[in-house]
């Protein structure tokens, strides 16, 4: 493509050189240039893309864009106003505006995002549709799983992976959009069909300034929807979200179960296992029973509906799909091999999420509630606290431990921790190394017990001093039950 064509809908503050080059690559990252490519100069937060130019001249970079007066020689030289927002657009362009083919739906808010893209990934494929998905677990074109660095990725890589999707005839993608992409525009040029909005609780808050920054960052989604918005009617923010954008001309669409909703549940029945509730909708009413736990559960499954009846897809279509699921990675996942008391693997790491797990899982303890779990380091220290109140007031035992914490000092985050929960009567150890925490929690473990191994979910791996090691909560527990010979 020529530099020309994809300095098309850029609003250019200087160009120096000639834009008559062919560009082969475009990459923000000087260590991934390759012959004939643009490189986009992006301001960090840990270091600024306009040090590295002179690298990727080396790497075989004939033009950059820049946001900065740069005096530099040998390459074209193109300035804009903010290098995110034109790396969005080029992106859009280099890779031939993909998400304009692609039914495309955005999921967003605190909690729920993942859980929810899998449903619906569920009941387009149970209708016959080919769909995609981009979000934290990984990333999927069909049954290929692609590893995912992050939720969102950046919008060079996310228009890559939609164009990537179309070759391989995916028609439709259902995707998780943080509020970091919102606000870094990662998704500036999607054309979303849908918008999803679950939740919305304090995180992040050392991203964004305030809660309510955090909110309309989550909002900006909303403008970018063509066929429908569908809102938490049930969360306070979903409903100022929903005031605040009544008068875009995209529909909106509630669900919820305690307020009067669009999409709503009734009979709402929960085991240990699995919920089951009879779904209405406008047109259509019938009972979904589904193989995940919990009250959330409801609410993403929801979500998923109100998305697929808004693409009219059938009601056998939305029952199938919900129905034949087994279950998401790290989301109330119970390890089977356990027979004697219960170990459930989740990735609750904010304090709704937590709450709402722990609210869930109490009600089936026989015995005693064992809760595992930490805080990330480099992170929303905020929550600390708060999710330590939340395990001590809803955990008969507390065992507090390390959970990602990349550059801190791990006993400085789980000291933190720990002040929230001495103000309660909840029982607690601080153990620092994650397995002999896991390892307590199951020698501790009677009879009729649970125990949940918060935090981690999915993941494999804990940073630890910006060291990345391998721990999966599932296999550790595993390992250490065969140890103990408690299997
Ligand atoms: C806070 C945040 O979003 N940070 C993003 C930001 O990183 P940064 O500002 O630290 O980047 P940097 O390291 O300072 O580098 C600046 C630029 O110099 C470039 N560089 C750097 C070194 C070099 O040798 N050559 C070079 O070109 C980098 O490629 C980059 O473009 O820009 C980088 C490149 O664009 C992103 O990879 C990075 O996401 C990091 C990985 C991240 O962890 N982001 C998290 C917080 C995030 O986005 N999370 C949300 C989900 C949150 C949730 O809901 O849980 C997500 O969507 O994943
Ligand atoms: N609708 C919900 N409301 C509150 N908590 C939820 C909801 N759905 C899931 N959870 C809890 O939040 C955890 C994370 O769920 P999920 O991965 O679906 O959310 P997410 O929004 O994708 O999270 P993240 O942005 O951190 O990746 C689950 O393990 C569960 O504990």
């Amino acid at each position: 493509m020529l530099l020309k064509e994809l300095l098309r809908d850029l609003e250019i503050e200087g160009l120096k050189g000639s834009d008559e080059l062919s560009i082969e690559a475009t990459t923000y990252d000087s260590r991934k240039v390759v012959n004939n490519s643009l490189f986009i100069c992006i301001e960090g937060f840990k270091t600024d893309g306009h040090l590295y130019i002179k690298d990727a001249i080396k790497n075989g970079a004939v033009a950059v864009i820049v946001q900065k007066d740069i005096d530099i020689e040998g390459v074209t030289v193109v300035k804009v106003k903010n290098t995110r927002k034109a790396m969005a657009i080029i992106a859009n362009d280099f890779y031939h505006r993909p998400s304009g083919t692609l039914a495309l739906i955005g999921v967003t808010g605190t909690n729920g995002k993942t859980s929810t893209t899998y449903m619906i990934k569920k009941i387009l494929e149970a209708s016959g549709r080919k769909p995609g998905l981009i979000g934290t677990i990984s990333n999927w074109i069909g049954d290929e799983k692609i590893d995912a660095d992050r939720t969102t990725p950046e919008s060079l890589d996310l228009q890559k992976l939609f164009r990537k999707m179309l070759e391989n005839e995916i028609d439709s993608c259902v995707m998780e959009v943080s509020s970091h992409s919102l606000e870094l525009q990662r998704v500036e040029k999607c054309n979303f069909q849908v918008g999803v909005f679950t939740n919305l609780t304090p995180d992040h808050l050392d991203f964004h300034p305030t809660i309510i920054d955090y909110r309309n960052a989550k909002k900006k989604l909303f403008h970018k929807t063509e066929l429908y918005n569908i809102i938490n009617v049930d969360d306070e923010h979903g409903r100022i979200i929903i005031d605040e954008i009544n008068s875009l001309k995209t529909p909106i669409l509630t669900f919820g179960v305690n307020n009067k909703a669009d999409i709503s549940a009734k009979n709402i029945v929960m085991t240990m296992k699995t919920v089951s509730f009879d779904m209405i909708t406008p047109k259509y009413k019938g009972k979904i029973e589904l193989n995940i736990p919990g009250l959330f559960t409801v609410y993403n499954a929801l979500a998923a509906i109100a998305v697929t009846y808004a693409m009219g897809i059938e009601f056998k279509y939305i029952k199938e799909g919900l129905e034949c699921m087994k279950g998401i990675a790290g989301r109330l996942e119970a390890v089977e091999e356990f027979k004697d008391f219960a170990v459930i693997i989740d990735y609750a790491h904010t304090p709704d999420a937590l709450e709402n797990v722990l609210k869930s899982v109490r009600g089936f303890v026989e015995n005693k509630l064992i809760t595992v779990f930490g805080c990330g380091g480099d992170r929303d220290r905020s929550k600390r606290a708060v999710m330590g109140e939340i395990a001590g007031k809803y955990s008969d035992l507390t065992i507090i431990t390390s959970d990602n914490p990349r550059s801190e000092e791990p006993m400085q985050i789980l000291t933190m921790i720990e002040d929230g929960i001495s103000r309660t009567a909840g029982k607690y150890h601080v153990i620092k190394d994650r397995k002999e925490a896991i390892s307590f929690a199951l020698k501790s473990a009677q009879k009729g017990d649970i125990i949940l191994i918060a935090g981690k979910g999915h993941e494999t791996y804990q940073v630890i001093n910006n060291n990345v090691f391998e721990f999966d909560d599932k296999k550790v527990a595993l390992e250490v039950a065969r140890e103990e010979g408690l299997l």
